[in-house]
């Protein structure tokens, strides 16, 4: 039969290991978020999400580019949220329109993209909620020390 060709695939998917031309240094490329980095890129599970947050009263920073000081109360947000979300799940609008008007995380010039993340990096709710979806499905709301979160699964 056909030779069996052993491939050594140490790098996680989507990423390539590149030489530099000024310093002839091995260095990595992700080609689905353009990344380049030195240190090879940690072979731990990622994922990709964007969110919308809406912060609270009691949020660990009770501030965002919205609004200098935010007043509603948890029980608010939430209902502000779940609007949200019934607005999204209809069709009426898309995710990435409502994030850039309405969310309180800097995300939103992003459209509430975070980029991709391993385990370890977000707050734990937030990663249990990322590592549970499948890629495309939302969970709402989802609560951390920031807010109330829609998040949603890109990759
Ligand atoms: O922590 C951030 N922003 C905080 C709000 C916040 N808290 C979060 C908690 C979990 C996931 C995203 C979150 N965003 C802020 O603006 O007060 C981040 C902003 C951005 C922007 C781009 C990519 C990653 C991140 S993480």
């Amino acid at each position: 039969g056909d030779p069996i060709s052993l491939e050594m695939t140490s790098l996680p998917v989507g990423w390539e290991e590149k030489i530099s031309n000024s310093t002839g240094k091995k260095y990595y490329f992700n080609t689905s978020t353009k990344e380049s980095q030195w240190e090879p890129p940690m072979a731990g599970e990622k994922v990709r999400c964007s969110h919308i947050l809406v912060k609270h009263k009691d949020s660990r920073r009770p501030s965002s580019w919205r609004e200098e000081t935010i007043t509603i109360t948890k029980e608010e947000a939430l209902e502000k949220l779940t609007g949200l979300f019934e607005r999204i799940k209809s069709g009426e609008s898309q995710f990435d329109e409502i994030a850039q008007v309405e969310s309180d995380c800097s995300s939103a010039k992003r459209g509430g993209d975070l980029g991709f993340f391993g385990r370890g990096q977000m707050q734990k709710p937030f990663e249990d909620a990322g590592f549970s979806l499948g890629v495309g499905e939302m969970k709402c709301p989802v609560s951390t020390d920031s807010g109330v979160h829609i998040v949603k699964r890109l990759e």
